[in-house]
């Protein structure tokens, strides 16, 4: 069971490793045969139903599964050392669902001419993606998904729980990561209808997440998380 559980993690996080990557090309448009952009053109009302019904099949999943009630009904069927595993490869199998699923609507709503400005907004959509990648690092990237459970487990260790931390950029901001997603979702040079409804339906999703997130956060951490609300910003240093 032990073999399993870690075949099954490494997997999933393979799994996710590789959506992660798809899913830069697919914001960016670089290297990935389907982007945000492209894709046989359907009728505006089909293109709108089916993205938004993507996008919400990955909002409940995602919130879905990342709630302690949630989290108690799994164990209950299968071992908690997977239950992180398995939310990172149907997180990502969801993703990857909305990619190649994702119908394009081309409708050009700005378009950058300037060179010098275009490079300087691309730079700020990679800079988003490295945040984001960075900021996992910052609250223990293995164990956000997964990898670290299995492996003390086939270690035979036990997974200690998880710790509030506060390292570097979340000295600043309490949700670095959602921060690196809107970033790299807005900077875009050129900004089509599609993209546009994508960049405002998951920043529209991030606040939800946010307020889902800092309320479990309160009931695991109690004062400590409450006061580091107070003392620090939502997602701008200063300003929320
Ligand atoms: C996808 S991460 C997003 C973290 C954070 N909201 C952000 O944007 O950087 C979600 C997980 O991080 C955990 N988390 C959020 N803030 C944390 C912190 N300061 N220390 C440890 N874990 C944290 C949450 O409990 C949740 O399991």
């Amino acid at each position: 069971m032990k073999s399993a559980a870690l075949v099954y993690g490494t997997s999933a996080y393979l799994i996710f490793l590789g959506t992660f990557l798809y899913a830069i090309g697919f914001v960016t448009q670089y290297i990935v045969p389907k982007t945000i952009d492209t894709g046989a053109p359907t009728s505006l009302t089909n293109a709108l139903a089916i993205n938004l019904l993507l996008l919400s099949t990955f909002a409940f999943q995602h919130s879905g599964m990342a709630r302690q009630g949630f989290k108690r009904l799994f164990a209950r069927f299968a071992s908690p050392v997977i239950e992180r595993s398995s939310y990172v490869l149907l997180a990502s199998l969801t993703l990857l669902l909305l990619f190649w699923q994702w119908q394009p609507i081309p409708t050009v709503i700005w378009n950058i001419e300037s060179p010098a400005l275009a490079g300087l907004v691309i730079a700020g959509e990679f800079l988003g993606w490295l945040i984001v990648l960075y900021s996992t690092f910052l609250i223990s990237h293995f164990e956000l998904f997964g990898l670290t459970q299995v492996i003390s487990h086939f270690a035979g260790r036990l997974t200690a729980p998880v710790k509030f931390k506060t390292p570097g950029l979340y000295r600043l901001i309490r949700h670095p990561i959602y921060l690196g997603f809107i970033i790299a979702f807005w900077s875009t040079p050129v900004m089509t209808l599609g993209h546009l409804m994508f960049a405002s339906v998951t920043t529209a999703y991030i606040f939800v997440g946010i307020w889902l997130e800092e309320r479990d956060l309160v009931a695991l951490f109690g004062d400590e998380y409450r006061k580091y609300r107070e003392r620090v910003a939502m997602l701008l240093p200063g300003l929320f």
